[in-house]
């Protein structure tokens, strides 16, 4: 009986299969991918597998599923979530999903179940094994050789007994770097041309990419884990590459995603990157172990900047370690976004953002102390800007405004209140602020008779402009601030005692520069913000962090600013070095200076230097004696210690 047209064509698109592989084998030039002519050349070379004798899809036996099923257990389990979410995205497009061991045989599988005969029959199930070895060039065996995702699409096949199939997959590596799944999605009946799959390409990648992250933070979650974004906006949603370190800030794992971006900054190859399982992380990034803590979600996205060895940027997450992964632990309270920003793990500005964030919302007055240049103002802002209303942020330098103008400029006044006076009178300062805040800064400096006016104003939240009898209601947030010791100025009788309570019921005190545990943190963060203004990108060379690090910081922030713009001015080839700074960073100020300088907040500082020498000598550099005696925790000591430049000696 004479054959079909529909068999004759099949017979002859074999025929004409077949013939391509033989003129691919021979040396011709092929206008197929390089991966798949690879693929078909090892087929021949290495798998002895022959184009012109198809095989049917095999299908291992039921006790040796069971055992690849149970070797797998673990990442079926994990991956299951990152499948049927992929399933969905596919949905209605007659997609099969299998998630293959690193044998090439089937362990997990999501099909539309009215599509089950056909599927069985072309090997689309449970328990097929599609290694390349068994049945030639295909999505997962060609994926599990090349590691990498690729599309195997219809004739790309080698055995003709699978050129209807159009498979696309994605390879799954383990923590430590071994291919250990793959994950395909394939069509029975596809469009002819291959770019029909690139977005299944990019969706099988991503899930490939989340599987591996959910598998390395389920492993490791009791161990640092560091995340990694080229774009600040996907970091914490959606990060390309994550890794795992121990507590010396080791590398114990990572994803595949990971060892490119290490191996990359390592110049190597990813293929190579086994290697990089116990190296520390000091050897790919500017950073230590130490630093983490400043690089976890308390501080906005686009502030967590990382810079390699290789001179590339990139922005990280840092997860703390779960330490009783079996309980639910609190949440992390929730900062608003502008107060996010002050703080890279110091314990004390820690605790001043949480309780800046609570008084922000409340009418109480709030007195910022801390020396010149801490970042009074910076805060002053920061808070308002997390209040609800668009009222103006409205700032009064007490001590630049000269006395007899204090009042008018303030309170304002009335139509012709006195010489000199605009005609039609003038509105205050306070007035202005109304539904905003009012800044007062320098407050130790506000003459003693309008510190009784202005203690009126906080009591009855009134305020009566020069001339006027008639008192206007404001409703203002008050934030004052000094650099003075405002206790000592009551003791001195220069500042009006009941002001001083009514201002200080609310305190926050910011650190001295030279104090701050998250230097290294600020140091980079400010870096980056004024390089990123003038569009530049900058590094830090290790001399210069050592400068910066060890000078003691009299004029604290706005020092370090200035500091900071004179090198990005400087410096060459996008690399700060210790050439960069101006000579006040580069020696660091005399004990003299520090004294005359500084009032009270750096005197501390100095003392804690003092007291850290004295606990070192006599505890003979144990630095666990030494958090014991000063009441603080080791690491603590150990980031004083470095941050003093401090030498430790051990009998
Ligand atoms: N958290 C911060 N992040 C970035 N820049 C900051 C921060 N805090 C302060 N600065 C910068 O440091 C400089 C000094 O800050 P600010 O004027 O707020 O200090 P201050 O304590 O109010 O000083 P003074 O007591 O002399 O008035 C400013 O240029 C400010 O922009």
């Amino acid at each position: 009986m004479a054959a079909s047209p529909a068999i004759l064509s099949a017979r002859r698109a074999e025929g004409d299969h077949i013939e391509e592989i033989e003129r691919v084998l021979s040396g011709a030039v092929s206008t197929r991918d390089s991966t798949v002519v690879r693929s078909w050349l090892r087929c021949v070379d290495e798998h002895k597998l022959d184009p012109a004798r198809p095989t049917e899809a095999y299908i291992v036996p039921e006790t040796q599923l069971r055992e690849h099923r149970e070797q797998s257990e673990r990442l079926i389990g994990i991956a299951r979530t990152g499948l049927e979410h992929l399933y969905r995205q596919v949905a209605g497009q007659n997609y099969v999903l299998l998630l293959a061991d690193a044998q090439g045989v089937t362990v997990d599988f999501l099909g539309d179940p009215a599509f089950m005969d056909p599927l069985r029959e072309a090997g689309l199930m449970l328990g097929s094994e599609w290694s390349e070895a068994r049945t030639g060039t295909c999505g997962v065996g060609s994926c599990i050789v090349a590691g990498e995702a690729m599309t195997i699409h219809q004739s790309d096949h080698f055995d003709t007994t699978h050129t209807r199939l159009s498979c696309t997959a994605a390879p799954i590596f383990d923590t430590n770097g071994a291919l250990t799944a793959v994950l395909d999605i394939s069509l029975l009946r596809s469009p002819q041309p291959k770019v029909s799959q690139t977005l299944a390409l990019h969706l099988v990648t991503a899930s490939a990419r989340r599987i591996e992250l959910a598998n390395l933070m389920a492993r490791m979650r009791s161990n640092w884990v560091l995340r990694f974004s080229r774009s600040p906006d996907f970091l914490d949603v959606d990060p390309e590459a994550a890794i795992a370190l121990d507590g010396s800030g080791r590398i114990l794992g990572m994803t595949h995603g990971g060892a490119i971006l290490l191996a990359g900054v390592a110049g190597l190859d990813w293929r190579e990157a086994a290697g990089i399982i116990g190296q520390p992380l000091s050897c790919f990034f500017d950073m230590s172990v130490d630093d983490l803590p400043a690089f976890t979600r308390g501080r906005a996205a686009e502030e967590r900047i990382l810079f390699a060895r290789d001179a590339s940027a990139v922005f990280v997450h840092a997860i703390e370690p779960e330490r009783h992964p079996a309980s639910k632990r609190m949440p992390a309270p929730i900062l608003p976004q502008s107060l996010r920003g002050l703080s890279g793990g110091d314990s004390q500005m820690d605790a001043l953002q949480a309780k800046a964030a609570k008084l922000a919302g409340t009418d109480i007055p709030i007195l910022l102390q801390g020396e010149t240049g801490t970042g009074k103002e910076y805060l002053a802002r920061a808070i308002h800007e997390c209040r609800p209303g668009n009222g103006s942020f409205i700032a009064v330098n007490c001590a630049s405004i000269p006395e007899q103008l204090i009042e008018s400029e303030l309170f304002g006044y009335g139509p012709g209140a006195f010489t000199g006076a605009l005609a039609r009178g003038k509105r205050g300062l306070i007035e202005e602020a109304d539904g905003g805040t009012l800044f007062l800064d320098e407050i130790g400096d506000m003459p003693l008779a309008l510190q009784a006016r202005l203690l009126r104003v906080l009591a009855e939240r009134e305020v009566t402009p020069l001339g006027q009898s008639k008192p206007k209601t404001v409703r203002i947030k008050i934030i004052s601030a000094s650099h003075r010791d405002l206790g000592q100025l009551v003791e001195e009788g220069r500042f009006r005692e009941d002001l001083y309570y009514r201002l200080n019921a609310a305190v926050l005190t910011l650190p001295a520069l030279q104090q701050r545990e998250d230097f290294d943190w600020l140091l980079d963060r400010l870096i980056h913000q004024r390089a990123s203004a003038q569009n530049k990108q900058i590094r830090l060379a290790p001399d210069a962090r050592l400068a910066l690090s060890r000078h003691g910081w009299p004029g604290n922030l706005r020092e370090l600013v200035n500091v900071i713009d004179v090198a990005l001015s400087l410096n060459e080839d996008g690399v700060i070095t210790g050439q960069d700074l101006p000579a006040l960073a580069r020696t660091p100020p005399s004990r003299e200076t520090l004294n005359q300088q500084i009032p009270f907040e750096a005197k501390r500082s100095k003392s804690a230097r003092a007291k850290l020498e004295t606990a070192l000598a006599e505890c003979q550099g144990n630095l666990s004696e030494v958090a014991r005696r000063l009441d603080i925790d080791r690491t603590t000591v150990y980031r004083r210690i470095k941050r003093l430049g401090l030498v430790i000696s051990r009998p």
